[in-house]
């Protein structure tokens, strides 16, 4: 199952899993009083380590604020989240901005890339900031995996959207990040250039032991990953492993069923 068990305040078991991210009975309420809105609601998950997680869920059932406590963008109301072995609930901003940084990719639907910068000069910006040198065998890697070598000198707008967002998984692979979160990484993208990333998602955690996160509507899209984890109105009611786009289908068609989908 999806949920793991409760902290042992006596033995700690319950803290550092082997988990590359973990949520242990977080919940996350917005407001209060009685327009407040429980977008968490006790959400216990393991993400295990070099493996591709979906999330899904209707619209509103809490996707996007899972995937944003679990990657410590949004602070949580109640409940202990970990990044690794370390607890991010509670931590000091600017440790938690150094462990984002040190072991967080982000992919989102937008790809953010800057326009007056090359492939190669997006791909390498965050390491850039941060004054890291990159490892250029690794760096070699990532480009030949996501199929971008003879593309690195163009710019964004000398790129199709399938090839900017390859550019954007790039860039979160580059620093070789313990975890990678994609918040509908394919929404703004046709079906074949979504396809396109997919499978180099997929190949990263096949060949490089990427450990992926991500948040999607789409059947097809979760049909990439090994497990899906199926949120409604703020708690995990379902998962299922090694998806097919059918299945994933005829589950929501369940939910449906069950009047718990928009
Ligand atoms: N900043 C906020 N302030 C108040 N309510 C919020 C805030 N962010 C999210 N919510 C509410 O929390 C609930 C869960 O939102 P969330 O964005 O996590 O859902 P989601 O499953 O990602 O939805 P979608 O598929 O539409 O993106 C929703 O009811 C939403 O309205």
């Amino acid at each position: 199952m999806v949920t793991t068990p409760a902290v042992d305040e006596t033995t700690g078991a319950g803290g550092p899993s082997g988990a590359a991210a973990r949520a242990d009975g977080v919940t996350k309420a917005y407001g209060a009083g009685d327009t407040q809105v429980l977008a968490l609601d006790q959400v216990s998950v393991s993400i295990e380590r070099g493996a591709f997680t979906a999330i899904m869920g209707p619209s509103g059932s809490g996707k996007s604020t899972l995937m944003h406590c679990l990657a410590g963008l949004d602070s949580v109301t109640s409940g202990k989240v970990w990044v690794g072995d370390t607890e991010i609930t509670g931590l000091k901003e600017k440790n938690l901005t150094k462990l984002r940084r040190d072991s967080i990719g982000f992919i989102f639907q937008a790809f953010n890339l800057l326009p007056t910068l090359t492939a190669a000069e997006n791909i390498t910006l965050p390491m850039d900031i941060a004054g890291t040198k990159p490892d250029q065998e690794w760096l070699d890697t990532v480009v030949n995996t996501v199929g971008l070598s003879g593309r690195l000198s163009h710019r964004p707008n000398q790129l199709s959207g399938g090839q900017q967002q390859r550019v954007a998984v790039a860039r979160a692979l580059a620093s070789r990040p313990a975890i990678i979160f994609g918040d509908e990484p394919t929404g703004n993208l046709d079906s074949r250039a979504g396809a396109e990333v997919l499978q180099f998602l997929r190949k990263s955690v096949d060949d490089l032991g990427q450990t992926i996160v991500m948040v999607t509507h789409d059947p097809v899209a979760a049909a990439y990953a090994d497990r899906i984890v199926f949120l409604a109105d703020g708690r995990i009611v379902d998962e299922m492993i090694d998806p097919t786009a059918d299945k994933v289908l005829d589950r929501m068609r369940g939910f449906d069923a069950q009047g718990r989908t928009s």
